[in-house]
């Protein structure tokens, strides 16, 4: 048997958002000369614009790091990125799954958090070695005592190694490199075994079509290889493999416990999907990789554009972005009130914000987005499951036996004198209390049985806001649980907008109804005429509201007639009109179709 050699280690960073992932990456790329520091990008593995500017990690990406170590060997180190986001927990699974181990990177001002935590959780499924690193020790607040207590009290892991380090000015970097060295195991796999290849993320170039990011587990790949998806069975012939080094650079071969990419002419990043085997078509493996699933959309939303004229430009778009991403679906969809437009699906809350972004600012689209929902289960009396991605699509209350909506088992992290605070919350939130556990002297962590819909609803706002921002969350479908739920529909001067429909737990639903129209009544513009606003279950109004009537007329504030000045004015209204959409005869501003999101219970 030949061995995966020995001078290889596969390692990711764990680390909750800001706790400076992608600064010490750039150190270790740094420090290993993989790029100089002309060459060097600021933050090279954080790549997509929106990620710099967000500051946080969406795409995960792979960069190989030559270490001559004091031993005196040439080791060959392997660093995986991983998103740094609850919405993208599978995604973070499988690049751990290509790991033997982690580095644990722990602020030491900030101590662990929510999604630290949870991604500890994936680590140890996957076997990794953990490496604990308390990052920003140049800090003044810096408390590394009691961030290593922390670790020791909640991970259960021997922190007193822990290294001290500063990815800011430099401090520990070498020891970080030389544990790894020490403590990840190197990779198991045989060269010679049929090719057993994990796909740990994919992305798709226009010249050689999807790239498939993978860790070899076992065998060997070459060009000319024919590459077999053990998901699906299909086969493509392999045109080039390569590793990052950390652009991409074309090599001979990938051999079992290697990282890189590999391509083959695939046309569509649907067939290189994350966590998938590949395998050679001609000696191929029996069994797949564990732990395959097809990524499952769990938040939607409408998406239409403001000038129905620009109908096919967005859906060119949508198509662009799912080349890269194939967690994004779409499908036509029409309202009476906001024309021709998309039902799109996405992993969580800050894929569907990124994906608008994208859209309004790279594509220079000019969008209406409805309210996001999840998905319901819905029993008819025929005996059909419907799954209700669009509230507006929720058959008649005389048709239905009943309806299930998604829960999800929550973690949160939180100083314990926010303990009150959150309990109230979740009570509000229509919570189930599951356990309470003290990580720390003055830290609690709470788990909570949540329905997802709450969450989407404006749960994060909440959490923030009660705690002064110090609490984490992190969360996962746990199931789908029968819910007294209601529709509530909205009718404007009479009409009435389905987009503007959504559905509630009926407790909540004269609040929610109530709440909702007084909001609407501050959004929508003034007209000519009065507007009443209504909130409607099935034909019963549980609220009224009414827009007066009354012309703004910008122009009053035009002093002595100049003209400049008044065509600003002019223009400015015109701009700020852009984002409307005539319904009927009441022209509805975007604000409005997500006002259901702002209302406090
Ligand atoms: N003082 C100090 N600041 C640091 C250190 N490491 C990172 N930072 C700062 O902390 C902030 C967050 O660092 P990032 O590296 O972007 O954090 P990240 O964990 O990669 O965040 P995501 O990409 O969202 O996962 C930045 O403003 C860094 O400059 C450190 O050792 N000391």
């Amino acid at each position: 048997m030949a061995q995966a050699s020995q001078l290889i280690r596969n390692f990711s960073i764990i680390a909750h958002i800001d706790h400076g992932k992608s600064t010490l990456a750039d150190r270790l790329i740094e420090y290993t000369g993989a790029l100089s520091k002309r060459e060097m990008e600021a933050q090279v593995l954080d790549s997509m614009d929106l990620e710099r500017e967000r500051g946080i990690t969406i795409k995960l990406q792979a960069v190989r790091l030559n270490y001559q170590a004091h031993d005196g060997e040439i080791y060959e180190l392997n660093l995986i990125d991983t998103p740094g986001h609850v919405d993208f927990t599978y995604e973070v699974s499988r690049s751990l799954a290509a790991c033997e181990g982690a580095l644990l990177v722990v602020d030491a001002v900030q101590g662990i958090e929510a999604q630290t935590l949870a991604n500890v959780y994936l680590a140890l499924d996957n076997n990794l070695e953990l490496i604990s690193v308390i990052n920003k020790i140049d800090l003044p607040s810096a408390e590394p005592e009691r961030v290593k207590q922390e670790i020791e009290d909640v991970i259960g892991l021997d922190a007193s190694e822990a290294i001290l380090a500063s990815a800011k000015t430099g401090v520990g970097i070498e020891e970080i490199l030389e544990r790894i060295v020490a403590m990840v195991p190197p990779p198991k796999g045989d060269d010679e075994a049929p090719l057993k290849a994990l796909i740990f993320d994919s992305k798709f170039d226009a010249y050689k079509g999807a790239i498939s990011y993978v860790r070899i587990v076992e065998g060997r790949v070459t060009k000319g290889t024919t590459m077999k998806m053990m998901s699906s069975g299909k086969t493509f012939e392999v045109t080039e493999v390569g590793v990052f080094a950390p652009s991409m650079r074309i090599v001979e071969e990938l051999r079992a416990g290697q990282v890189g990419f590999i391509c083959a002419s695939i046309k569509n990043v649907k067939d290189t999907q994350v966590g998938d085997t590949i395998t050679d078509a001609d000696n191929p493996a029996d069994k797949a990789l564990p732990g395959y699933r097809k990524a499952t959309p769990m938040v939607f939303c409408g998406l239409y554009p403001v000038e129905a004229s620009d109908y096919n430009r967005l859906r060119d778009s949508l198509e662009k972005l799912h080349l890269n991403d194939a967690s994004l679906i779409f499908e036509p969809e029409t309202s009476i009130a906001l024309g021709f437009g998309f039902r799109c699906g996405f992993l969580g809350l800050l894929h569907m914000e990124i994906i608008q972004e994208r859209l309004e600012r790279e594509y220079d689209l000019n969008l209406i987005t409805t309210a996001p929902s999840v998905i319901y289960k819905v029993t008819t009396l025929k005996g059909e499951v419907l799954n209700i991605d669009n509230p507006s699509n929720l058959p008649t209350v005389d048709q239905i036996v009943s309806i299930e909506e998604p829960i999800v088992n929550a973690t949160i992290l939180v100083p314990s004198e926010y303990v009150g605070a959150i309990m109230e919350l979740n009570q509000e939130k229509r919570g189930t209390y599951s356990a309470m556990d003290y990580v720390s002297k003055s830290r609690v962590k709470l788990i909570y049985e949540l329905p997802l819909s709450e969450i989407v609803f404006d749960y994060f706002d909440q959490l923030k806001s009660r705690t002064k921002g110090y609490a984490s969350l992190d969360y996962e479908l746990s199931g789908y649980k029968e819910t007294d739920l209601v529709k509530i529909d909205v009718l404007l001067n009479g009409e009435m907008v389905d987009a503007l429909s959504f559905i509630v737990h009926r407790a909540k639903s004269y609040n929610r109804g109530r709440k909702l129209v007084e909001k609407l009544r501050g959004i929508i513009p003034r007209q000519m005429f009065e507007i009443p606003i209504q909130s409607v279950i099935g034909n019963k109004v549980i609220a009224r509201e009414t827009v007066n009537a009354m012309r703004k007329d910008v122009l009053s504030k035009c002093y002595g007639g100049d003209i400049s000045r008044k065509r600003k004015l002019l223009e400015k209204q015109k701009a700020g009109k852009k984002r409307m959409k005539q319904v009927g005869s009441v022209e509805i501003p975007q604000d409005a179709f997500m006002a259901v999101l702002q209302i406090e219970d």
